[in-house]
């Protein structure tokens, strides 16, 4: 299959790093001794970088190294000169000496900063790093703090590991909060059946964000179906595709209810063309200026998108499920690509969930319905079968109503484990595996306009984090997050708890990871303290990045269960109480206010 890049589809390049090489700004001596060690780290760092980091859509993550070391602020002026042109998005200022913390540091108040301080001794790097966290905090400038735990040699050009791990953490986060900004969010269509995630609070999106807000009317889909204004080539190739490549599922109907074959056969062409439509609504198509539609062509500029489907749409017309299952996949019939953000239900929170997971971990995201909390006695009870292993302290059923990313069936594999992976490492096999892993069912009764859903049982053993923003009155956003992993049941046992949900649609089986404690205390506590009807599913455990991405955008996190060693906050979050760190990132997130505000 062909391997293709969608991003560059959409206005402006991708955000960069800036690489500040700070340094003592004494001449006759001093700075001299220390121009090239600085530089050389800054260039280090650049090149590590580059070489471990990729945006989502598949290209090289580029950094920008100051043209000079900075002793004093007008080269920190010149620097961000060369910053604001090259479009960088984050910064990382480097160095083993004591430099000038106010007069060389970055101002920029939109800007993610960290601050490697070599840990040395010959020089006083840490403290410099200190002063300078100080004076970031002082001036209301959170920046995240990376200070190596063994001591190193003056001239030693290595990173250490756990400073490689915080430059990587830091660097994905504050390239995601720089990837968001300015681009917008599409809503097709309005609130689904009174679900608040679909209401757009655009105080949200524009102050946490940086987002734009869209909107579109789901008529505009009828408008583009009538007057023909999608690709036709791409129509008929896909179509093709389709029937070759998408197994056909059991219509589980009742006889009064089944659609029939010629209006099975019309859904198809239906729904085909709804994704090509949905697609272009989001990233535009070159193609439809040569038809003739210049307005149409340019799209809405969308990282992340919605399609409310119930009721207005689906009560007439076929669902948006495979539109939605194969825009959020990360392959159609043109190859492999970069999987698109599309919320079902338009549900906007986790819309934005999933981009977040999606930009820190570059592959797709599953979108489920939260569904049951089946504890051992009642699973039991229903079938007869004993949970065992990983669910033997219950299990989540998590179950979209009607489509997943494809890659959710965990066709694809990492180190011989099931993974949804970047498009860019996934092999044509493994999208052979995941299409014949699906079948698309005719859509039951809750969808009067027929479609088609996707089945699928997520394989077993693969490490998930499932996270949800929600808003709360007067609060604002805050995240929730559960690192596990997906189990599966035998297959009788599966098939019963399936039939009594939907066994048209797509089921992971989920098991968090438990502390014994708080919200983590036991499966149901998790279900329990779920705070909304949906959740975004992530490959692997990526709560700590979730963290610190969170911390960027000031949305506090209520409920996770990653271990205090990998939380990664601004040095700031400290002075708000050490002793107990929820609490702290609560009044730090309040304190220092959204990042756009
Ligand atoms: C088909 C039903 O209306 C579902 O769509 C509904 O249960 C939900 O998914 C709610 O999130
Ligand atoms: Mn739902």
């Amino acid at each position: 299959m062909e391997r293709y890049q969608i991003g560059n589809r959409l206005q402006g390049s991708m955000p960069k790093i800036g690489i500040r090489p700070v340094i003592d700004g004494r001449r006759g001596g001093i700075r001299e001794s220390l121009e090239d060690v600085t530089m050389n780290m800054a260039k280090t760092v650049a090149a590590f970088l580059s070489e471990n980091l990729k945006h989502s859509n598949g290209l090289d993550v580029e950094c920008v190294v100051a043209d000079t070391c900075i002793g004093g602020v007008a080269e920190a002026a010149q620097a961000e000169e060369k910053f604001a042109r090259a479009g960088v998005g984050v910064t990382i200022t480097v160095t083993p000496s004591w430099c000038y913390p106010t007069e060389t540091m970055d101002t920029d108040p939109h800007r993610p900063k960290a601050i490697w301080g070599f840990n040395g001794t010959e020089r006083p790097g840490a403290v410099y790093l200190a002063a300078a966290l100080a004076a970031h905090n002082q001036k209301g400038l959170p920046a995240f703090s990376i200070y190596g735990k063994d001591v190193q040699d003056m001239g030693d050009g290595s990173i250490p590991e756990d400073v490689q791990a915080k430059l990587l953490q830091f660097a994905k986060a504050g390239l995601a909060v720089a990837t968001i900004r300015g681009k917008s969010y599409l809503s097709m269509g309005s609130v689904s059946m009174g679900i608040a995630g679909c209401i757009v609070d655009e105080t949200f999106f524009q102050d946490y964000l940086g987002m734009r807000n869209e909107y579109v009317d789901m008529s505009e889909f009828i408008r583009r179906m009538e007057r023909g204004i999608y690709d036709h080539d791409e129509y008929e190739k896909a179509l093709k595709w389709t029937k070759e490549n998408c197994r056909p599922g059991r219509d589980v109907n009742p006889p009064n209810l089944k659609r029939t074959d010629e209006q099975k056969e019309q859904d198809w062409e239906t729904v085909v063309k709804m994704t090509l439509i949905a697609r272009d609504m989001m990233i535009g198509n070159p193609k439809l200026a040569e038809m003739g539609y210049g307005e149409e062509a340019l799209g809405r500029n969308a990282l992340a998108a919605g399609f409310q489907g119930q009721r207005a749409w689906t009560d007439h017309f076929p669902n948006g499920d495979f539109m939605e299952a194969i825009l959020t996949s990360s392959f159609d019939w043109n190859g492999i690509r970069e999987p698109f953000m599309l919320a079902t239900e338009n549900d906007t929170l986790n819309g934005i969930t999933m981009l977040l997971g999606h930009l820190l971990t570059d592959a797709a995201q599953i979108f489920a319905d939260v569904r049951t909390y089946w504890s051992p006695d009642a699973v039991k009870r229903v079938t007869g079968h004993e949970l065992a292993g990983r669910a033997a302290n219950g299990i989540i059923h998590l179950i979209n109503s009607g489509p997943a990313a494809l890659d959710g069936t965990g066709r694809q594999t990492k180190n011989g484990q099931p993974a949804m992976k970047p498009f860019w490492e996934i092999t044509d096999d493994e999208v052979k595996a995941c299409l014949e892993a699906t079948q698309w069912c005719p859509a039951v009764d809750f969808f009067r306009g027929g479609g088609y859903s996707t089945d699928f049982t997520t394989r077993e053993g693969m490490p998930v984090t499932m996270a949800r923003i929600n808003l709360i009155k007067g609060l604002g956003p805050v995240l929730q997050l559960a690192e596990g992993y997906t189990v599966e049941l035998p297959d009788d046992v599966h098939a019963k708890l399936d039939e009594r949900s939907n066994p048209t649609w797509p089921t992971t089986w989920f098991v968090p990871n438990l502390t014994g404690q708080g919200a983590f205390k036991d499966v149901y506590s998790v279900m329990n303290n779920w705070g909304s009807n949906h959740a975004a599913l992530s490959y692997g455990h990526i709560g700590d990045r979730l963290i610190t991405l969170a911390s960027m955008l000031r949305i506090p996190v209520c409920m996770h269960n990653v271990s205090e060693e990998r939380v990664f906050r601004p040095s700031a979050w400290t002075a708000f109480g050490v002793l107990e760190p929820v609490g702290a990132d609560y009044r730090a997130c309040a304190n220092f206010g959204p990042l756009y505000r």
